[in-house]
């Protein structure tokens, strides 16, 4: 089949999955010789449009695993605003070295429900949002040679089909529960309520803070009071010139802790055609 357009769209409060899914994006336009473009679905205003796509569209979509499956505060947004026309797709999800579970399965279901074709996948292990001793520096160049490999196969199969595909077959359960964070003492970490915390003292009221929170949940005029859902992405740890921002949430620092010395070995990235 001959694709016209491949898009990246992305999920991605610290970077990550946006540097997956435009490299594949691009890997793929170089070999199918066609335009690619990027869309964030990260920001609020960026997740109130419906994106659609045609059958000569090719789209790489692309989520970071939150407890193991779809971040569960976008999910509804993923189920809704994207729609295919059999559109052929690659799904992918990054993870930060524990392990991507569910998260993959849930994301091929939801686009298989919405239109597209999943022709491919991936779970790449990616430097952990919590903390940078889980996956340092990934996705690093092996990473994405790796992702190079797949994204020359993907065109191949493209190449290769009449524009009818059977869905990609990844590990997980679409419907499995969600990853029940544990804490230092193996019981369950209870952190939902936890929020980001400001130095007061550090904070230049620049607003990045409140530009990058995917919920919109910072308060522009006063950084120092969250008006809505903290999801825990950290896009305003990362994000904030001053590193005025942290979490100090026991449970919450437990769970980091445990993470830290039961994961560090590093793990494998997954794909799939
Ligand atoms: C709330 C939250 C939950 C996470 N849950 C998992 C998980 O279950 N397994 C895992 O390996 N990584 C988990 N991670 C790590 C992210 O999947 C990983 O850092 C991802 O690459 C972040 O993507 P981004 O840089 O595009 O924001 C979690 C991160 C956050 C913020």
């Amino acid at each position: 089949m001959k694709i016209k357009n491949i898009y990246a769209v992305y999920f991605s409060p610290t970077g990550n999955t946006k540097k997956i899914a435009c490299f594949m994006a691009e890997k793929m336009a170089e070999q199918l010789n066609c335009p690619h473009k990027e869309i964030s679905f990260t920001l609020p205003e960026e997740r109130n449009q419906t994106y659609t796509f045609g059958p000569d569209d090719f789209v790489v979509i692309a989520s970071p695993t939150y407890a193991g499956k779809l971040p569960n505060k976008i999910l509804p947004d993923f189920k809704e605003k994207l729609k295919g026309d059999g559109s052929p797709a690659a799904a992918l999800v990054t993870f930060g070295n524990r392990s991507f579970d569910n998260s993959l399965a849930e994301l091929c279901a939801v686009l298989e429900a919405s239109g597209f074709q999943t022709v491919a996948g991936g779970a790449f292990a990616c430097r952990h949002a919590f903390t940078d001793k889980l996956a340092p520096g990934r996705p690093d160049e092996a990473d994405l040679k790796e992702l190079a490999i797949l994204a020359e196969r993907t065109a191949d199969k493209l190449r290769n089909t009449d524009g009818i595909f059977s869905p990609v077959n990844v590990d997980g359960d679409a419907d499995a529960p969600y990853y029940v964070p544990k804490g230092m003492d193996g019981q369950p970490a209870k952190f939902l309520k936890a929020v980001p915390k400001t130095h007061e003292e550090l904070c230049i009221r620049c607003g990045a803070c409140a530009r990058l929170c995917p919920m919109g949940s910072i308060d522009p005029e006063e950084p120092g009071n969250v008006t809505g859902i903290c999801i825990k992405c950290q896009s305003c740890i990362r994000g904030c010139p001053q590193q005025a921002k942290y979490f100090d949430d026991p449970a919450f620092l437990s769970h980091v802790a445990m993470l830290e010395e039961n994961f560090a070995e590093p793990k494998k990235n997954h794909k799939y055609l």
